[in-house]
């Protein structure tokens, strides 16, 4: 369910993407995985080397751990999540996550600092096919975390309706919501 089927094209690079090399910021400040404001969220932040794909650093703290002094797979699976939902912006619409995929390697140790991409291997109607990988150390490090998703296009209703969509809109002017 999050293979692409046959014949899904590439994706290609929305006019609007950030440029290549661009810091991306929180897509809303009281999220858990990148909010600036979280007091205890996991204050991802990335960048898009190409307006297609999303790296990021991610510490290891105590706070994540799970077993003494490793961390807990789902804080890795929330930051797979997240700089996934992250790439997935990059085509300028609202996108939630429908299924999530998670294999665990390698044990990841609290001090670690994870490497994480995302990218997106095709869009077919309102589904988006991910991936994601993060690797221990270096962006050539060993993986030890790898994740699959398909993410669900949305109307920014879906926020509005289960949630605060005007705290979001608050936050990005420049974001046009019906283009
Ligand atoms: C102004 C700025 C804007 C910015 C924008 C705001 C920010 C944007 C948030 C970003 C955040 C990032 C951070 C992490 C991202 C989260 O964490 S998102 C939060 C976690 N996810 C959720 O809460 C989603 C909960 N689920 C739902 O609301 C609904 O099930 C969905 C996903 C919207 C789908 O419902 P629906 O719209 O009624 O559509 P439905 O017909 O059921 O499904 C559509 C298609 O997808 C398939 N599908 C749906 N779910 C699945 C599944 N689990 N497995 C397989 N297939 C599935 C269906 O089979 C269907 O396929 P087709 O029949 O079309 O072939």
């Amino acid at each position: 369910m999050t293979t692409p089927p046959s014949g899904t094209e590439p994706p290609k690079p929305h006019p609007d993407a950030p440029a290549p090399g661009s810091a991306l910021g929180t897509h809303y400040s009281g999220c858990f995985g990148c909010g600036v404001d979280h007091p205890t969220g996991l204050h991802i932040s990335a960048f898009t080397p190409d307006g297609l794909s999303v790296e990021a650093e991610f510490v290891v703290g105590e706070p994540h751990q799970g077993a003494p002094l490793l961390a807990h797979g789902g804080v890795l699976a929330t930051a797979m999540d997240e700089v996934i939902g992250m790439s997935v912006w990059l085509f300028r619409k609202p996108y939630v996550t429908g299924r999530l995929e998670t294999d665990f390697l390698l044990p990841v140790p609290v001090g670690t600092t994870l490497h994480l991409r995302a990218w997106c291997n095709g869009i077919s109607g309102r589904k988006a096919y991910l991936e994601a990988e993060g690797r221990i150390g270096a962006p050539d490090g060993p993986v030890a975390v790898r994740a699959a998703a398909l993410f669900i296009e949305v109307e920014m209703e879906h926020f509005a309706r289960h949630g605060d969509a005007e705290a979001i809109t608050a936050e990005h002017h420049d974001f046009e919501v019906n283009p």
